[in-house]
């Protein structure tokens, strides 16, 4: 759960947006009930008067052989049978005995909303906003509403719901970077001018370093300098070489270079940078192409991964990148990043419940553990703004 705390401080846009939505679908005839926290509804159960004995309900007491009852604690209850009121105050702090016995907390009374079309179509509309998709949207809270029309729900109880929804429409696609005995594993990462491939490929260099991986970084985006730069800064640090070419050069040629510099050090992984940035849709593909084509020349199999990396906080416009990608590239998963700046993170519900892709690893911001492996519950608690469970 380490990540956790980071991940639901980091997705604040996003849970906010949500949290206010909901506070103010609730509030909207909504009405205050008792409370009853930690779960679904429930028919609500008057506290018992307080009893003379309030002895815990026991099966017919056996006779007992010979052994005298004894009481284990001495009973804290008046000597006469006919209770006098409590003090107000003591009966307004202490729960209630069948609260404490089945485990609830009491608090303020909470406020409730039946489930009815309305509400249903406020919920729809919110998840929308924060960027789900009006498709997924649909399918989220119908899966809300199966069994639970016209019962009354808190603002936690839908948070609770909602994440248990997500979190299945993602289970699926939650699979980190297959890694293969092949060496070297080949990975080409694509994506849009800005999307944070560079960053992606310095973040995982790292942490594949670190747990005793041997890596190559081809620095493919020969059109931009600055990344470039920004990927020899991650390999210094982390000690993992980063082969170059000229500003302008052929990155299929750098690629080249790179696969058989990886082979003849028995690298484990190779990660090759492109370019985002070309005149046009032909242009990229072609590029694409052409890395594919010349690495293949030193491995028939490779590239073993195309990741995808997209920017959340593009919104809805990741769906047509990947549209896009999957056209002009063999996509086998997608890391998301800048998860941390929008609060559109519920494009990433979208992108699995449309494409089915795995999705690798988010991004939270920009340094070396700002990059973790994808875990569907955690990010649909964090994502409605729950708590750890
Ligand atoms: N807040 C935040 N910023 C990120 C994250 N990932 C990348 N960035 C930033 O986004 C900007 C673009 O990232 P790059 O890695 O350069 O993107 P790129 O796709 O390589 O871009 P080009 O090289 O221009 O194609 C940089 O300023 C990164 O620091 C993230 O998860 N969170």
């Amino acid at each position: 759960m380490a990540f956790f705390s980071k991940l639901k401080e980091r997705l604040f846009k996003s849970s906010s947006r949500i949290e206010q939505g909901l506070d103010a679908i609730v509030e909207e005839g909504g009405t205050e009930e008792p409370a009853e926290l930690g779960g679904e509804p429930e028919p609500s159960i008057p506290e018992p008067e307080p009893q003379p004995a309030p002895q815990p309900e026991l099966p017919e007491p056996a006779p007992l052989p010979e052994e005298p009852v004894t009481v284990p604690t001495p009973q804290p209850e008046p000597a006469d049978p006919t209770p006098a009121p409590p003090p107000p105050e003591t009966s307004a702090v202490k729960p209630g005995l069948l609260g404490r016995l089945l485990g609830r907390r009491e608090g303020k009374p909470v406020l409730r909303r039946t489930l009815d079309d309305d509400m249903l179509e406020q919920l729809e509309e919110l998840l929308i906003a924060s960027d789900m998709g009006v498709d997924t949207a649909m399918r989220v809270t119908a899966n809300l509403a199966e069994g639970r029309y016209g019962k009354k729900l808190s603002v936690e109880e839908i948070k609770r719901l909602l994440a248990q929804e997500i979190a299945r429409i993602m289970e699926p696609v939650a699979k980190p970077l297959p890694l293969y005995p092949k060496k070297p594993q080949v990975v080409l990462v694509v994506g849009v001018n800005g999307s944070g491939k560079t960053t992606t490929i310095g973040k995982l260099a790292s942490q594949f370093k670190a747990s005793g991986k041997k890596v190559v970084i081809a620095a493919g985006d020969t059109f931009r300098a600055a990344a470039v730069e920004q990927l020899q800064v991650w390999g210094d640090r982390a000690g993992v070489p980063v082969l170059t070419a000229p500003e302008g050069s052929d990155p299929a040629s750098l690629a080249f270079d790179a696969m058989t510099r990886a082979q003849e050090e028995g690298a484990d992984l190779l990660l090759i940078d492109t370019a985002g940035r070309l005149q046009n849709r032909a242009d990229l593909m072609e590029e694409l192409a052409k890395i594919v084509r010349v690495i293949r020349k030193k491995d028939e199999t490779a590239p073993h991964n195309t990741l995808l990396v997209l920017d959340a906080t593009t919104g809805q416009n990741a769906l047509n990148q990947v549209e896009t990608f999957k056209k002009i590239s063999d996509v086998s998963g997608l890391v998301m990043t800048k998860l941390d700046g929008t609060a559109k993170g519920g494009v990433l519900v979208a992108l699995a419940d449309r494409f089915g892709l795995p999705i690798h690893a988010i991004g939270v911001g920009e340094q070396i553990d700002d990059l973790a492996p994808f875990d569907p519950e955690e990010f649909a608690a964090a994502l409605v703004g729950l708590d750890a469970n």
